[in-house]
């Protein structure tokens, strides 16, 4: 079926596609002149003068035109991959955007739209009414290469269970070398991963699936689907991937702008919470407390720890009078007010059935204490309670530090990060806060003062900030204090970005500061992804979580606060689970939010391993999770996967670690390298290899199996697969992950006795 055309046969319908695929560049240029005079006519219409709404209709009609040509300029790569012939004897050219001509006939179909499904999900069992799909390569805007498929039912067999659509288009990207960032598969999308991609929006999909089986593209792909087809929905609400590390989220970060998207927020789990950055982990006990629903439990526990009420009486000493001697404030009389207990209690349960988070409520608390004050302070001089009089005698007792004191005492204004820091660095806290927690796991969750955030702290901040709230009238809440310089910054990267592929950054009238003080002029952010990211309480359209098993109890309650609408694509391997306190079923992470409202989609073959390691990854899954099934791999022909007995702590360790590696990478040529260690020897290890710049740009990366976690390299070392193995208790996941990181080779070093589940490795001296 698959037919790769001999040279002298493919000159003609080259050189016809040429024809038209030069006709779409020539259009796209056109796009983008056309666009470009629209984005500087908009601005040339006078400074920021006119009225309010005028201005912000010309930044609205700009930001129209700024989308639009990032769009243009972002789809020169490959801008037109494919073509199917149909039955009826119509072509469709399928592209990375939709084009028309200047009689609006469309001449290439964007990849999304309903048209474009057949070129991805025909395959010889089900041709779609197609005659024919073609694979168009180019080269910048040459085409240089085309594959086609024929689908001819009279020369199918019968039982051809070939799924595989576009193989040779497939077989051809899978063999690239890789650069360190994840790339697009818009050519070459297969049919199980077309269903996840365009999947409804509503409900929760989990696309569970093994290594390499193409979920995060798959996901990716699906987000710039839904914006597509629910565009104005979700432009508004934006999208938010969740990644489990900043590392991850620049791998793929880069794939979504490819695909022309800019309504996309791309998180980590430890950035969910604005303001705090956390990449410190903890150790596996303590991540396992952290991530325990109980928590929720606990936090309220421990805020309600800071509702407090004096045991007798208040007492509140005050200045009564001053006078001026000199120039200089002389007290000249004090007073003691008192609120009787009761009175106390009475204003504590009055704020705390008030339903308003704890800031909020504090006002209530505030406002009957300064009542009973000024009450108090009126019977004391003697003078009736007037209700003015009693209002002004509350406004000079708020001014006194003393009453000020006293309520900030019995119920505080708090951030998410002093209530949770209170209670992390202090045992007596843990001890009212959490007497359901056994006491290792109170012991497990106390810390030193001034530690930093850990990625499992984030859920616990999160829950904070929820009952905490914000006062509205206290002024601007610190997350937007903290944004508004990084959204500053933001907007003049996104001009100046505009501005240079635009070609205008040399326009005076242009200069990126002033297109950015323009967009602060009118008040709004460039993107929705910008106005998202800052804020905690932003409700997205749509929420995608990749490497999903990762996720606690808690932290898929700070995701799911995000998404009140539960529209999520939900990825992962439960057979991937490293973290202590991820998955062990999506049952048991979803049902609590979703109960019998998910649906699942399976992706069977990986994209990513050859036939060769898969099998020693399928044994290591064997022992691991014997209930899970390995994918099947695409790929045959890569080197036999091989164990070398090494020990990296002999005098000659470190020297022959090197020689390996520098083996490796002689094998590979112009591809890139993981070294994946056991975290106690990720320090040294990393030395060995010096770099500079990103470690997903450097040919040699030495990497933990967590930041190994959703990556890919073309060759792979694993270090030392015993201290992996029990290093912590989900360490036989880690070693499955670790060995299905490669694309073409794979050597694991070992000092001791090879792990019986690696047995099938080719043994090696070095
Ligand atoms: N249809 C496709 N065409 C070309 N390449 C593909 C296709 N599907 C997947 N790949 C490639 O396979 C590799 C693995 O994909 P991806 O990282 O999405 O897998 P994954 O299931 O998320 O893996 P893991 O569970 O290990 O994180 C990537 O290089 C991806 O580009």
């Amino acid at each position: 079926m698959e037919l790769r055309q001999h040279d002298s046969a493919l000159a003609e319908p080259l050189q016809a596609e040429q024809v038209h695929v030069t006709r779409l560049y020539d259009r796209l240029d056109t796009a983008r002149k056309e666009t470009a005079a629209a984005l500087r006519a908009e601005y040339a219409r006078g400074e920021s003068g006119g009225s309010h709404q005028a201005r912000v209709e010309r930044e609205v009609a700009a930001g129209e035109h700024a989308r639009r040509l990032a769009q243009l300029f972002g789809v020169e790569r490959d801008l037109c991959f494919g073509r199917i012939d149909d039955t009826d004897g119509e072509t469709l050219y399928i592209g990375r955007i939709g084009l028309r001509d200047e009689d609006r006939e469309i001449i290439l179909t964007d990849w999304r739209a309903p048209a474009a499904r057949p070129f991805y999900t025909a395959t010889p069992a089900t041709p779609e009414s197609l005659v024919r799909r073609r694979h168009l390569h180019l080269r910048e805007r040459t085409v240089v290469g085309l594959d086609d498929e024929v689908f001819d039912l009279e020369r199918l067999s019968e039982g051809d269970r070939r799924t595989l659509v576009g193989e040779a288009a497939l077989l051809a990207a899978l063999r690239r070398e890789r650069t360190g960032r994840m790339s697009d598969v818009v050519a070459t999308i297969q049919a199980e991963q077309d269903r996840v991609i365009r999947s409804g929006l509503a409900g929760a999909l989990v696309v569970q699936g093994g290594p390499g089986t193409g979920k995060t593209v798959a996901a990716l792909h699906r987000a710039a689907f839904l914006l597509y087809t629910h565009r104005t929905t979700l432009e508004r609400r934006g999208i938010l991937v969740v990644g489990p590390s900043p590392l991850f989220s620049r791998y793929i970060g880069q794939v979504l702008p490819s695909l022309g998207e800019t309504d996309v927020v791309l998180s980590s789990l430890g950035e969910l919470y604005p303001g705090v950055r956390a990449t410190a982990s903890d150790t596996p006990a303590t991540a396992v407390v952290k991530g325990d629903a109980r928590m929720a439990g606990v936090v309220a526990a421990a805020l309600r720890d800071r509702q407090r009420v004096p045991d007798g009486d208040l007492w509140v000493a005050i200045t009564v009078r001053t006078s001026l001697r000199d120039g200089v404030e002389v007290v000249v009389e004090r007073m003691t007010l008192t609120v009787d207990h009761d009175t106390c209690v009475r204003a504590r349960d009055r704020a705390r059935t008030s339903r308003h988070p704890h800031n909020v409520a504090r006002r209530l608390f505030m406002m009957d204490i300064l009542k009973a004050l000024a009450a108090d302070e009126a019977e004391q001089l003697g003078s009736p309670p007037d209700e003015e009089d009693l209002r002004y005698a509350r406004k000079a007792l708020w001014s006194q530090d003393a009453v000020r004191d006293a309520v900030d005492g019995l119920w505080p204004s708090l951030t998410p990060e002093q209530l949770i820091a209170d209670l992390l660095t202090s045992s007596e806290a843990l001890g009212s806060a959490a007497p359901d927690l056994s006491e290792e796991e109170r012991a497990a969750l106390l810390r030193p003062p001034g530690a930093p955030w850990t990625v499992d702290d984030v859920p616990l901040l999160d829950e904070a900030a929820e009952l905490l709230g914000e006062d509205e009238d206290a002024g601007p809440p610190a997350d937007v204090v903290r944004a508004t310089e990084e959204e500053r910054e933001a907007e003049e990267r996104y001009a100046r970005g505009v501005l240079e592929f635009t070609g205008l950054l040399e326009d005076e009238m242009m200069a990126a500061d002033i297109l950015a003080g323009r967009h602060r002029d009118t008040g709004p952010v460039i993107t929705t992804a910008e106005r998202a990211r800052r804020d905690r309480r932003w409700a997205y359209g749509h929420v995608i979580v990749d490497e999903a098993q990762e996720l606690s109890a808690m932290a898929w309650r700070t995701v799911m606060r995000r998404i009140p609408a539960r529209s999520l694509t939900v990825v992962g391997d439960i057979a991937q689970t490293g973290s202590a306190a991820g998955a062990r079923s999506w049952e048991e992470m979803l049902d609590p939010y979703v109960k019998g409202r998910w649906r699942q989609e399976h992706l069977l073959v990986s994209y990513r391993t050859p036939v060769e390691i898969m099998r020693v990854a399928a044994d290591v899954l064997r022992a691991v999770a014997p209930d899970q099934e390995p994918p099947e791999s695409v790929r045959d022909g890569g080197s036999p996967p091989r164990a070398v007995r090494l020990d990296p702590d002999a005098p000659g360790g470190p020297a022959a670690l090197e020689a390996l590696v520098a083996d490796e990478l002689a094998e590979i040529g112009e591809g890139r390298l993981a070294v994946i260690v056991p975290d106690a020897r990720h320090a040294w290890i990393s030395a060995l290899f010096p770099r500079e710049g990103d470690v997903l740009d450097v040919p040699v990366a030495v990497l933990t199996v967590t930041a190994a976690k959703g990556l890919e390299f073309d060759a792979v070392v694993v270090v030392e697969p015993e201290e992996i193995l029990t290093q912590t208790p989900m360490g036989g996941n880690d070693l499955y992950v670790a060995i299905t990181r490669a694309t073409r080779r794979l050597t694991v070093t070992h000092r001791g006795d090879l792990p019986p589940m690696l047995s099938r490795l080719e043994r090696h001296r070095p």
